[in-house]
């Protein structure tokens, strides 16, 4: 098994005459936490939809886990393996906690008095449990529908999809953005759980604190184009923030343009 979990070449995203992404390289290792930073219209969002299966792209290939990959959309992504939590929840307001893990790939069982299958509430429910344990997620009582949680615990139950179906990697774009500090701490120590776990991770966000709490490598898109790849070690805030205004062009960099 190769220790490489994702490798994009020449990853390309037009539209129209807009470059959104140009020729992305980028490799993750397996268990390596990735940051992805970059201004406003970098390119950030649009690297993660070509990865995620929400867009197709303009060209370039994405080997996921030793495979070719073409996803021809999310779900396709996450039964790959690939769990992916946005800024903006993608989660149902009317269904409880379970019901919002499994929705779209939902359990089943042979019903007992015929030839058809019916959901299987109770081990989805066991899952979750499982799952939230696992990443250590407090949610009180995983029947209330989504609605009548706060935004931190629904980003909770967003990333503890992650441990509950076993992922191979997880991509976080701005996760805590629209988070209060409490809450930003508590979807932080999570994100520190799935390291000791294993589990790789890309993070797009905008906080260098927490960039630089939590990865251990730092890429930067300036217009399109990956520009800096960074560990953590040898670099600091000010670089990083000169390589997102372009005060350093990332010339030495060879995915630069
Ligand atoms: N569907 C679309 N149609 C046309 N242009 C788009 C579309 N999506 C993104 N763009 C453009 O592509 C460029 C990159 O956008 P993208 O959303 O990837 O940036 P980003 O780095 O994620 O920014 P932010 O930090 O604001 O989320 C921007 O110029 C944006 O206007």
């Amino acid at each position: 098994m190769s220790d490489t979990i994702l490798e994009t070449t020449d990853l390309t995203k037009h539209y129209g005459g807009v470059h959104a992404l140009e020729g992305a390289n980028f490799v993750l290792k397996r268990g390596e936490h990735v940051a992805i930073m970059g201004d406003n219209g970098a390119g950030k969002s649009t690297f993660v939809r070509q990865i995620t299966g929400v867009e197709q792209r303009t060209r370039g290939t994405v080997v996921f886990d030793g495979e070719k990959v073409n996803f021809a959309g999310p779900l396709d992504a996450r039964e790959a393996g690939i769990e992916t939590v946005f800024q903006t929840l993608a989660l149902a307001d009317d269904l409880n906690v379970p019901d919002n893990l499994f929705l779209g790939r939902e359990k089943t069982k042979w019903n007992f008095l015929g030839p058809f299958r019916m959901l299987d509430y109770k081990a989805m429910r066991a899952d979750t449990i499982a799952g939230l344990e696992k990443t250590g997620v407090k949610i009180p009582n995983i029947k209330n529908t989504i609605a009548n949680m706060s935004g931190g615990q629904r980003q909770c139950v967003a990333i503890a999809r992650t441990a509950t179906f076993a992922s191979k990697l997880t991509i976080m774009d701005e996760p805590t953005a629209a988070l209060g500090v409490q809450e930003t701490a508590q979807v932080e120590n999570i994100i520190r759980t799935l390291k000791e776990q294993g589990e790789s991770l890309i993070l797009v966000s905008h906080n260098m604190r927490q960039v630089f709490d939590l990865v251990d490598r730092i890429i930067v898109f300036r217009r399109g184009r990956m520009v800096a790849n960074l560990n953590k070690e040898d670099t600091n805030g000010e670089d990083v923030v000169a390589y997102i205004t372009g005060a350093k062009t990332g010339a030495e960099y060879e995915g630069a343009a």
